[in-house]
């Protein structure tokens, strides 16, 4: 105990228990301020005065009185409790430890913009902005319905909410609340309320188009009355529904739509976020990424497949062309389902198709599937081939599942890794990424081996090059859907089946084919989990430019420079892009080369490691 404290203890004798809860009051703090000050040595030490005399010097010198202002406060602080405004406020505070960064944030806080910020909240916050609603009648009839007083600031916004009339009765109904809409943020408008009055005019009676044209023609605040619908539950309860969509739609050339305006368009391949699946006809959706919280009316799965069912039969010609023979052949004829298996017809001579199907490496070891692909048909011409395409393709857009359900799904790291299809115009390069790929990295990306019903060679081994088969067993395979692309050529059969695929995964490797895009969709199951990768075309100039030193297979010239080829392959690749697209994962512009083969290489490592959209069938137990 220093000198001081024992000096006062001494002097002061205070006479009632008040006066001592007080004095003790001062003498701690006295003893605190003088314990870290210099005053504290000077008078004791150096002073030679009484302690009396002392005190009261003491209790007159400015700064103790300071001190006893600032402990007031905080007594009336500590008795008020208060607690943080944010529950997280008080961690917050915490994170300020030393006086340097207090000192920082106290500057920032009182800068001048922050200062504006906090002073224009706090008027904001103090402001009523509530409507001003007229009083109520003193005197209301026993059998008034409860009316609810809506009332809505109009601003560029639609109202989001759609309204119907009871043709019996003339009365107007609110039909739906747009999620996320003016309406629906309200909280005040729900589907089934009894619309009695806008703006003080009553509106049964009157055509819901008549109603539209009140709400059009009102300017500001819009004063709604309103029986609500007992009935209500509260929707916010829908469960999330995550669709693909997999045809294209606009609301604004669809007559049946309840309000085009509500309306949202989609195209293929885009990602909805179903919210309302309520109503049987009518659906309410926002699509991903999210640009707006306000959701879209679109047409529930079996409305849009009623609507294609009719659009289909309202076009004669195109029953004739869908519904067409198969081919003559042999093979063909044995097929139950077209669209299980692509029947191509080879065209180019074996040797520049299967041009080294198992490449040596430096260490000369063999990597396997690194044959060309079956798409050397399509040479012949683009022109030839769009026409056959358009003219014979079995699953027309007209008839698909118009949504398909989907999940993020995150591959475990013990699962095979997920099929990699490679879908390009004849030309874009798609078998040179595929090739560069396998060289880069032939430990961890393959080629499935394909098929061949052709005699072994000297050099050749089964399982390496082919796997040589006898034509039965071929043939056998074809019937039981086992290929994904086969061909014919100078009496051979040759394909690309499923238990390659299956082999090439099983050992752990990463399986990369390039298939023509009508053979994705038997690829599409659980087990396989394809991963699909359209390669794009650059514009023609910079094909022009980037292609100077590329050669050509076509079946009559096996090896020539492009020529002017790049306006028809641009365009190919901008048709198969438009009727398939549903069905990429990842488009990827074969420009300069070597970009495009390291964002290949990317965009696959993100397919095998990131969580990505499936289709939910997927991952079900019985795919
Ligand atoms: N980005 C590129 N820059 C320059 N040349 C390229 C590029 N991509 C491909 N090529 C060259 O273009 C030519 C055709 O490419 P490739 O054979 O891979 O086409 P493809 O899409 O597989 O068509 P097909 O399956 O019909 O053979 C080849 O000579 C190839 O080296």
């Amino acid at each position: 105990m220093s000198v001081f404290h024992l000096l006062l203890r001494r002097n002061l004798q205070p006479q009632t228990s008040a006066v001592k809860l007080q004095t003790d009051k001062y003498i701690y703090l006295i003893c605190w301020m003088l314990e870290s000050t210099e005053i504290h040595r000077v008078l004791s030490v150096s002073r030679n005065v009484s302690g009396a005399q002392l005190l009261h010097e003491l209790l007159c010198a400015p700064w103790l009185r300071a001190l006893l202002k600032m402990y007031e406060c905080l007594l009336q602080f500590q008795r008020l409790t208060p607690s943080p405004f944010l529950p997280y406020a008080s961690g917050l505070s915490h994170e300020v430890t030393t006086p340097t960064e207090a000192r920082e944030l106290y500057s920032l806080l009182s800068s001048p913009h922050i200062q504006a910020l906090l002073s224009s909240h706090d008027s904001v916050a103090q402001s009523d902005y509530g409507p001003v609603l007229p009083p109520l009648p003193n005197e209301l009839p026993e059998d008034e319905e409860a009316m609810r007083i809506v009332c809505l600031v109009k601003n560029n916004q639609p109202l989001g909410a759609t309204i119907r009339r009871d043709e019996e009765t003339g009365e107007i109904y609110i039909a739906r609340v747009i999620h996320g809409g003016l309406a629906d943020r309200s909280g005040l408008l729900h589907p089934g309320d009894l619309l009695v009055e806008v703006n003080g005019s009553p509106v049964v009676g009157l055509e819901p188009e008549q109603v539209i044209q009140i709400l059009i023609n009102s300017q500001g605040t819009i004063l709604f009355k309103v029986i609500p619908n007992s009935t209500h539950s509260s929707s916010s309860s829908q469960k999330l529904v995550y669709m693909k969509a997999m045809v294209d739609y606009c609301p604004l050339q669809d007559s049946s739509i309840p309000c085009p305006n509500a309306g949202m368009a989609f195209s293929r391949g885009d990602l909805l976020e179903v919210v309302d699946q309520s109503d049987g006809q009518w659906w309410q959706a926002r699509k991903l990424p999210r640009v707006t919280s306000c959701a879209g009316l679109i047409p529930s799965a079996s409305m849009l497949k009623s609507k294609q069912r009719e659009q289909w039969w309202c076009q004669p010609l195109q029953v004739h062309t869908c519904i067409r023979p198969c081919e003559d052949s042999s093979l063909l004829s044995l097929l139950t389902d077209l669209s299980v298996c692509v029947h191509l017809q080879i065209v180019a001579g074996e040797e520049s198709i299967f041009q080294s199907p198992a490449w040596q490496d430096r260490d000369g070891l063999f990597i396997s599937g690194f044959r060309r692909s079956f798409r050397l048909w399509r040479r012949t011409s683009y022109r030839k081939r769009r026409q056959s395409c358009t003219s014979c393709s079995p699953n027309s857009s007209a008839m698909s599942t118009p949504y398909e359900e989907v999940a993020l799904y995150q591959r475990p790291p013990q699962e095979n890794h997920r099929l990699i299809i490679l879908v390009g115009a004849t030309g874009v390069g798609v078998n040179e990424l595929r090739k560069r790929l396998i060289k880069l990295n032939p430990s961890t990306f393959q080629g499935p081996v394909p098929h061949t019903t052709r005699r072994i060679r000297a050099e050749e081994q089964t399982g390496r090059e082919y796997h040589f088969v006898t034509k039965e067993l071929f043939e056998y395979m074809v019937c039981n859907h086992r290929f994904v692309e086969y061909g014919e050529y100078k009496g051979h059969l040759y394909g690309t089946s499923t238990d390659a695929i299956n082999d090439v995964l099983r050992r752990g490797r990463m399986c990369i084919i390039d298939v023509e895009p009508h053979s994705i969709q038997p690829l599409r199951t659980g087990k396989l989990k394809p991963y699909v990768i359209f390669i794009k075309a650059p514009s023609p100039d910079r094909l022009r430019q980037t292609r100077r030193d590329a050669r050509i297979i076509t079946n009559y010239t096996i090896n020539r420079a492009f020529t002017d080829d790049f306006v028809e392959l641009e365009e190919a690749s901008r048709l198969m892009e438009t009727k398939y697209k549903q069905f990429f994962d990842s488009v990827l512009v074969n420009d300069d080369l070597q970009d495009a083969c390291m964002q290949l290489c990317s965009i696959i490592q993100q397919a095998q490691d990131e969580p990505q959209w499936i289709p939910v069938s997927w991952s079900r137990r019985d795919e």
